[in-house]
């Protein structure tokens, strides 16, 4: 029980393929087939008991088949929040009692369970509530999540074993504590992986935690917690609470034991919570930890020396896969004439040979539908602006939301390097153009550096090794997670820990230490072996 032991040394989770005929295809399509017809009531879980929230009722339907409903949900009144608060601080004093390595073991135990019989679960849910394609899906909820919950646990030790020196005749020491109060941790629809990251990465680290996640992402985290519980999580760790998140507002971000907000989703949400915590801000025990990664547009800058086959797949990949749905994603591109005038062509007809469907029931398709009606709304009347702007050429894209939410790949070429389309998110399959002549690099390379608020992602596409290093020097502080020679997407935890900073987040970097640290508040204990007994030093004679 004392002893401190190794945790077991992660690996990066294997991608599988999926190929027609595969035993791992066979194994989903059957688990899609049985959770689309499931109708399943989508609870909260407070205290380890299912039970529906005290609000108006929510349908979650298949964002490509929207009249397709997967189950319904409830919003959680603000007496619900209340209880889940009061069962997380219940849970809290013997959970941070609780050796580490029994909590670690509940993590890994809920990472094994997932590469195994619980994979075929996760990803069906993700392609079913989420609209993911297939590739989309194993590598968000079965690769993605099995790496947070394996890594963090041996960056949890690492962070636990980082000790101070000690002096002759002292022994000092620091003691890790889990936070004082509960975290709060709000997911976004997008991924399964931070949904079930954010809660997990601070129960970890002994705290207790209320979760609520996204309506449209409430599919798969009700099978999240279901796996969790198999895990061993014991009731009150974490808490799920479900709705838009209005009484969540009301009545966590108001109530003094909060301790921290563990945050993934828009620049404004984010700051709508910073600003009712800073308005409330003597009424809490202590300084609750802010974590938030937000919103991001995302740029690809091509050099004149770019490979236009790099650049095209980087572009296509980056801007379309997930339907342009993740933070990362390129929305804005920068291309040399030179370059453009070799690749145009091309790139074009590949955007629009990608197949948009059914990813639940055409397990070939690259992309599905855009996450629910809103968004909907927002793509088709930024591609309408678009197309009624004189200095915008859109090359391709469409939508029809029929039968599901469906927006084609978008590409909007304009000659001006300021209009929205390079400044604004979208967060859907659509990406700006802006081709320079090639002997304005840096004059685009210093307008884009900071014309749209956000510091995301950024790719430099290059042949030329001084464009390279120059380039990335200038482009600094442009995003946290820069890629050289590569898409914009797709940060693997270990391999390129995550975050923004600017106007996407406090770069806290999601699967590393550096956010674990932010769920501990360190105790310095000095022990002194032989303690002075007189209080006069030489200098006094
Ligand atoms: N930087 C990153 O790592 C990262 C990762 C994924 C997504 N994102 C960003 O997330 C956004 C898309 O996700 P989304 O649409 O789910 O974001 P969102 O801000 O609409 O919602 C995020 C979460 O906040 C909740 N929420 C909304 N208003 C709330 C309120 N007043 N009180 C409490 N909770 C509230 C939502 O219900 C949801 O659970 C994009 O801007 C994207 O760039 C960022
Ligand atoms: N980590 C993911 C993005 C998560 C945001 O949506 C990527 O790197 O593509």
């Amino acid at each position: 029980m004392d002893a401190i032991s190794n945790v077991p040394a992660p690996a990066n989770e294997r991608v599988l393929g999926y190929a027609p005929g595969s035993a791992e295809r066979a194994a989903l399509e059957s688990r899609i087939k049985e959770l689309s017809g499931a109708s399943l009531d989508l609870t909260m879980t407070i205290g380890g008991e299912q039970r529906p929230g005290g609000g108006k009722p929510i349908d979650v339907v298949q964002p490509h088949n929207k009249a397709a409903v997967l189950g319904r949900t409830r919003e959680a009144g603000a007496q619900d929040v209340r209880a889940a608060i009061d069962s997380a601080l219940a849970a809290a004093p013997a959970w941070r009692a609780l050796p580490f390595d029994e909590r670690a073991a509940i993590f890994l135990k809920a990472a094994d369970l997932l590469s195994g019989p619980w994979r075929a679960t996760l990803n069906a849910a993700t392609v079913l509530g989420q609209s993911k394609s297939v590739q989309q899906a194993e590598i968000d909820a079965a690769c993605e999540l099995i790496d947070f919950l394996r890594f963090n646990v041996a960056y949890a030790r690492q962070i636990y074993a980082d000790q101070p020196i000690s002096s002759p005749g002292v022994w000092n020491r620091m003691e890790y504590r889990p936070l004082e109060g509960f975290v709060l941790a709000i997911t976004p629809f997008n991924f399964t992986a931070i949904a079930g990251n954010l809660p997990t990465s601070a129960a970890l680290m002994g705290n207790v935690v209320v979760w609520k996640p996204s309506p449209t992402q409430q599919f798969a985290a009700h099978f999240t917690m279901r796996l969790l519980e198999e895990a061993g999580l014991p009731p009150g760790v974490i808490n799920l609470v479900t709705g838009y998140g209005e009484a969540v507002s009301e009545v966590a971000l108001t109530h003094p034991d909060l301790a921290g907000i563990h945050f993934t989703g828009s620049t404004a949400t984010f700051q709508h919570l910073w600003r009712t915590v800073g308005e409330n801000i003597a009424s809490y025990r202590g300084y609750p930890r802010l974590v938030g990664e937000t919103g991001g547009k995302d740029f690809v800058l091509a050099h004149p020396s770019a490979d236009p086959a790099v650049l095209s797949t980087a572009l296509i990949r980056g801007a379309f896969e997930y339907q342009g749905q993740k933070c990362s994603a390129a929305s804005r591109a920068y291309v040399p004439r030179s370059v453009w005038d070799r690749m145009r062509d091309d790139f074009v007809a590949v955007a629009e040979s990608l197949t948009v469907g059914d990813v639940a029931s055409d397990l070939s398709a690259f992309m599905g539908a855009v996450i629910d009606e809103r968004a909907f709304a927002k793509h088709k009347a930024a591609i309408d602006r678009a197309r009624s702007a004189s200095h915008i050429d859109v090359l391709t894209g469409s939508y029809d939301d029929s039968t599901g939410y469906f927006v084609k790949p978008t590409i909007l070429e304009s000659a001006d390097p300021t209009d929205e389309i390079f400044v604004k998110e979208y967060f859907g399959p659509i990406l700006g153009v802006h081709v320079y002549d090639d002997a304005d690099f840096d004059a685009v390379l210093t307008q884009m550096e900071g014309i749209s608020p956000y510091a995301l992602t950024g790719a430099f596409i290059a042949q030329d090794r001084y464009a390279i290093a120059a380039a990335s020097e200038k482009l600094r502080f442009a995003a946290g997670n820069f890629y050289v020679n590569d898409k914009p997407t797709g940060a693997v935890v270990g391999q390129q820990p995550f975050g923004g900073a600017r106007a996407s987040g406090t770069n806290d970097k999601a699967g590393s230490m550096y956010n674990l640290v932010r769920w501990v508040s360190a105790r310095a204990v000095k022990e002194s072996f032989t303690p002075p007994t007189d209080h006069r030093y030489p200098h006094m004679g």
